[in-house]
């Protein structure tokens, strides 16, 4: 492999003696894993591999991005060492929490599996492209309880102040820990990226602090292994802000910060860093820091719930109950244009932000009927549904196509479609057709 400018003699005069190892790291191959989710029932996988020591539902290796397993989110595809990032996290159920750089979602999802669905979960991305395919993700993963904002830090924490007990900063980085795992990323580097990384990191946590209760949580990490994003990074913050860092505990080959890249600075040991030639993963890093002082997430404005025409409500009853025994609480329901949503509980107002999602999304209001939205084949447990229709490895593969499907019972209206037991799309039966709803985008 052959470094830019300027990388190798930067690490050969940090490492010494380790360098050696740490530059024939680059020369095997990257690690690959995924999740299994814990938002679903414990089936039958496709996809077994042995334990990441660090990530309570991680294994090794790779997923079939078209296996059933993937599509209906039961699997999340996530290099190991970025799993760690949401271990350290550890959100507990009915928490508020935001994910201040969160596309493609990696971690939302792996923070929404610790909620549970109870709480708030506020998953914000910068850019809108990337927005778009986090909102994807939180869809495929079946996650009720997540609001996608598009917003920059600072917009959020104008709307936002001291609102969270959890945050977590996955910060844009010069991205080294993934050279190994994509070459390419390489042309990208030299030290003036890496110095301007380090300069927007500390906007981002200036700004992701405001929105943190007293008391509260905040997680940074990098996938980068360069010391002014990492342990400077969180030195200058310990002293700068109003954070205090907490020890992280390290399983597994993960190590602490290293004193000697913060000028000695012993507080930095608390944080960790995942090396390449010393565990199984890419390259990482993480700090965990307390608020100062101590007060409840301030709930501010809650985000109004929308009112429905009666024929609205109708049409909303006869297509949701022809298809699901699941219900969401009218003082849930927002509508935006002619879609509906089912915000998360206690969603504050958003009124200046960008929203991609303001929850789970319901359906869309057509003349005369209601549509339900693809987003309930994944987000409800099939046995939730009235019409269940199994399919076959062939016809599986055929709907994500876009073709149309020919089944043995007879039937008319809105089906839940499985494979191997799993729900992956909505489809809408005329006699012993069905008709394809599987959304273009997603089409294979
Ligand atoms: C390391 S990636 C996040 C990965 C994600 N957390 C995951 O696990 O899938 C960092 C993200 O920060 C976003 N970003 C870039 N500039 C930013 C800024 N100034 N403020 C906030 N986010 C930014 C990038 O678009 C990118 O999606």
């Amino acid at each position: 492999m052959t470094f830019p400018d300027g990388f190798e003699e930067k690490y050969r005069a940090l490492l010494g003696n380790e360098a050696d190892a740490f530059f024939a790291s680059f020369a095997q191959p990257a690690q690959s894993g995924f999740r299994v989710s814990p938002l679903r029932p414990p089936l039958a996988m496709n996809e077994n591999g042995p334990a990441i020591p660090w990530s309570p539902t991680g294994e090794y290796g790779k997923v079939d991005g078209n296996g059933i397993d993937h599509v209906s989110g039961y699997v999340y595809s996530q290099e190991p060492s970025a799993q760690f990032v949401a271990a350290v996290c550890a959100a507990t159920p009915g928490q508020r929490v935001l994910d201040l750089c969160a596309a493609p979602g990696g971690k939302t999802t792996q923070l929404a599996g610790q909620l549970q669905g109870a709480g708030l979960l506020v998953a914000n991305e910068i850019n809108a492209g990337r927005a778009k395919i986090l909102a994807s993700n939180l869809e495929r993963f079946g996650v009720q309880n997540a609001v996608v904002t598009n917003n920059a830090p600072a917009e959020l924490a104008a709307q936002l102040p001291e609102s969270f007990d959890l945050i977590l900063v996955d910060a844009p980085c010069s991205g080294e820990g993934m050279f190994r795992k994509d070459p390419d990323a390489m042309q990208y580097w030299s030290p003036d990226l890496v110095a301007q990384c380090a300069t927007r990191q500390r906007e981002i946590v200036t700004e992701a602090v405001k929105m943190l209760r007293p008391g509260g949580t905040l997680v940074y990490s990098t996938c980068t292994f360069a010391p002014e994003e990492d342990e400077q990074l969180a030195f200058w913050a310990a002293q700068t802000l109003p954070l205090t860092l907490q020890p992280i505990v390290k399983v597994g080959g993960i190590q602490d910060g290293r004193a000697a890249f913060a000028g000695g600075d012993e507080a930095v040991l608390a944080t960790a860093r995942l090396w390449p030639h010393a565990l199984a993963g890419e390259g990482h890093f993480v700090a965990k820091f307390i608020k100062d002082g101590d007060a409840p997430a301030q709930s501010g404005k809650r985000l109004a719930a929308s009112k429905l025409t009666a024929p609205q409500q109708q049409d909303l009853r006869a297509g949701l109950t022809a298809l699901t025994d699941a219900t969401w609480p009218q003082s849930r329901l927002v509508l935006r244009r002619d879609q509906l949503f089912a915000m998360p509980e206690a969603t504050p107002q958003l009124a200046g932000l960008h929203v991609v999602r303001p929850g789970l999304h319901l359906g869309t209001f057509k003349i005369h009927r209601f549509e339900p939205s693809h987003s309930l084949a994944t987000a409800l447990s099939p046995a939730s549904f009235h019409q269940v229709i199994e399919v076959t490895e062939a016809d599986y593969a055929r709907y994500r196509h876009g073709e149309t499907l020919t089944v043995p019972t007879s039937g008319r209206g809105w089906v839940l479609l499985t494979h191997q037991g799993k729900g992956f799309a909505l489809g809408k039966q005329v006699d012993h057709v069905i008709k394809n709803a599987y959304p273009k985008g997603l089409r294979v």
